[in-house]
Parts: C-alpha cells; sequence; structure tokens
C-alpha cells in the first residue's frame, strides 16, 4: 500500500525539510515561495565551492537546467555527487534539455548521476527517451498520453520515478503507474510552476525517501488540489499565481486526501 498524500503531508509540515534547489533564475522566487506555502524549506544553493557541502546536509536535492551555465554545471555534479555519498534523493527537470547540444550533452551527463525521480513535461519526456516531440523550448507542444510508453521505458532503463506533468500526469516507477488530474489550465501560463513543482517533489522525497513513487504523486496531488482552488475566481495568470500559494498554504492533509484524483493507470 501507497502512504496517502494527506499523510506524507502532515508528515512534511511536522518536520519541514530542507531541500537543496539548484534550480532556474526565473524559477527561484516562485520554486522557494511554494516550498514554503506547502511547508517545505528551500535553499537555493548552486555555486562549486558549496553546492557539495550543502548537498550534505539537506534531506533532498534537485536540480533544474532551466538556465544553465558551465559554472551552474559544476555545482549541480558536485551536489549529486554527494548526494549519492549521503543518500538522499535527487530529482532531475532537464528544461528544454532537445533544444542545444549543450543542453543535450549536459543532460545525458546528469542521467548517468542516476537520479532517483526524473520530473518534466511531455515533450521533454517523449525527447528524453529518443521519441520525436514537438517541443521547442520550455513549453510543452505534446499531450501527456503521448509521453506515457516514454516515461515507462524510461523509468525503466534509469531505475528512477518519473513524472510526466501536464493536463493529467502520468508517474510511473516502471511497474506501478498513476495518473493525477486536477490543476487548471491556468498553470502552464504562469512561468516555472513546473520548475516549482521539482522542488515539491523533492521536499516530500526528503519526507519519504524509502517511498519516491509515494512522494512524487503527493506532491502532484498537491498540485491538482491547489490548482484547482486557486482557479476558482482567478481572473487570469497574475491572480491565480497568488492564489496558488494560497490554497497551497491553506491545503490540509484531510482535504488532500478527500480532493486528490489519482488514479491507478
Ligand atoms: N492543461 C492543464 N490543466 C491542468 N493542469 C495543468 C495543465 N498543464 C499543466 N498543468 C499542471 O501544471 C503543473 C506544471 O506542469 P507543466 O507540465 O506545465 O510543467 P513545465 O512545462 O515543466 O513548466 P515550467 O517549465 O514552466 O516550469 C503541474 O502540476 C501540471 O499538472
Ligand atoms: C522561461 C524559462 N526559460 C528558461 S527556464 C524558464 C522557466 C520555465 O521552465
Ligand atoms: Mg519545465
Amino acid at each position: 500500500m501507497m502512504t496517502m498524500p494527506g499523510t506524507l503531508l502532515a508528515a512534511l509540515r511536522e518536520k519541514p525539510p530542507l531541500v537543496q534547489c539548484i534550480t532556474n533564475y526565473v524559477a527561484m522566487n516562485i520554486a522557494a515561495n511554494v516550498m514554503l506555502a506547502a511547508g517545505a524549506s528551500p535553499a537555493m544553493v548552486h555555486a562549486v565551492e558549496e553546492s557539495g557541502e550543502f548537498a550534505s546536509i539537506a534531506g533532498a536535492l534537485t536540480v533544474n537546467i532551466g538556465t544553465l551555465s558551465p559554472d551552474w554545471f559544476a555545482g549541480m555534479k558536485l551536489a549529486v555527487i554527494a548526494a549519492h555519498e549521503k543518500r538522499i534523493p535527487w530529482v532531475l527537470d532537464p528544461v528544454a534539455h532537445f533544444a542545444t547540444s549543450f543542453r543535450r550533452n549536459a543532460v545525458a551527463e546528469l542521467l548517468g548521476l542516476r537520479p532517483t525521480i526524473i520530473r518534466a513535461n511531455a515533450s521533454e519526456i517523449i525527447a528524453l527517451a529518443g521519441g520525436a516531440s514537438a517541443g521547442q523550448g520550455v513549453d510543452s507542444r505534446d499531450p501527456v498520453e503521448q509521453a506515457e510508453a516514454a516515461a515507462l521505458a524510461l523509468a525503466q532503463q534509469h531505475d528512477a520515478i518519473v513524472a510526466v506533468t501536464g493536463a493529467v500526469d502520468f508517474v510511473t516507477d516502471g511497474r506501478q503507474s498513476l495518473r493525477i488530474a486536477g490543476g487548471s489550465p491556468l498553470m502552464p501560463k504562469v512561468t516555472a510552476l513546473g520548475c516549482a513543482l521539482t522542488c515539491l517533489v523533492g521536499a516530500f522525497a526528503a519526507t519519504a525517501p524509502r517511498e519516491p513513487l509515494a512522494a512524487t504523486v503527493a506532491a502532484l496531488a498537491c498540485f491538482g488540489v491547489a490548482g484547482e482552488a486557486a482557479a476558482q475566481g482567478a481572473e487570469g495568470p497574475g491572480s491565480f499565481a497568488w492564489r496558488f500559494l494560497d490554497a497551497l498554504a491553506a491545503l490540509d492533509p484531510a482535504s488532500l486526501d478527500a480532493k486528490a484524483k489519482v488514479v491507478p493507470a
């Protein structure tokens, strides 16, 4: 039996996990706010001088290549190596990895460093498995259903949890798969909400390091339920963004379990 999202949310709030988030310049602020609203403790630490040292005190690490540079990439690798040494989970967000050879090479190297969880949109997942995606930049141009086979293959190949997000999310460990509905079409209209979700996946993985599949589902369920709540009364992406933070903060474990739309795939 998989631990319920509400149980994991209560555990996260009871003992807020310190999560090292190496994310991008666009995402840093909203991702930190999403983490705080949910009840986690984010730290955006990426410099080579400290990233490895910091990972050894964190409960989990998240790595996102959204605004990659050689220095940041070096910091990511040091943090990942330290995460392995400390046996803490790490989450990979391969933003637009298909767009340039710099990104392709970086993601190939990061994949070789064995992520615990991979979280990406459908275009990114299709391309990561070697398929032809319609993606060009950071936004998805493919439906999640078309990425499900790719997600399964990636999960088996890399022995990782793979989460594909979009209108209905798909999560798999290569054997067991689930779909998570909810959210709002306004979510892809607010920049870096996916990047923020990757950080929250890290927070739940820190809370439940032996249950990375349940942790991933819990994070996605929080986004589904809070996204649906925030969409009520939102006038557009701007008011949605602040309502979403408020909805995440207001989320309680019992209503998360009552409202989460999680079904076996
Ligand atoms: N059409 C939609 N309807 C409902 N929820 C959606 C929709 N599109 C995306 N979401 C939700 O938005 C969140 C972010 O997922 P998305 O796939 O947009 O990430 P992303 O493309 O990596 O975002 P970014 O790169 O801007 O950070 C997820 O919780 C997902 O379920
Ligand atoms: C817009 C954008 N550009 C690089 S990263 C990012 C945030 C969404 O992935
Ligand atoms: Mg993304």
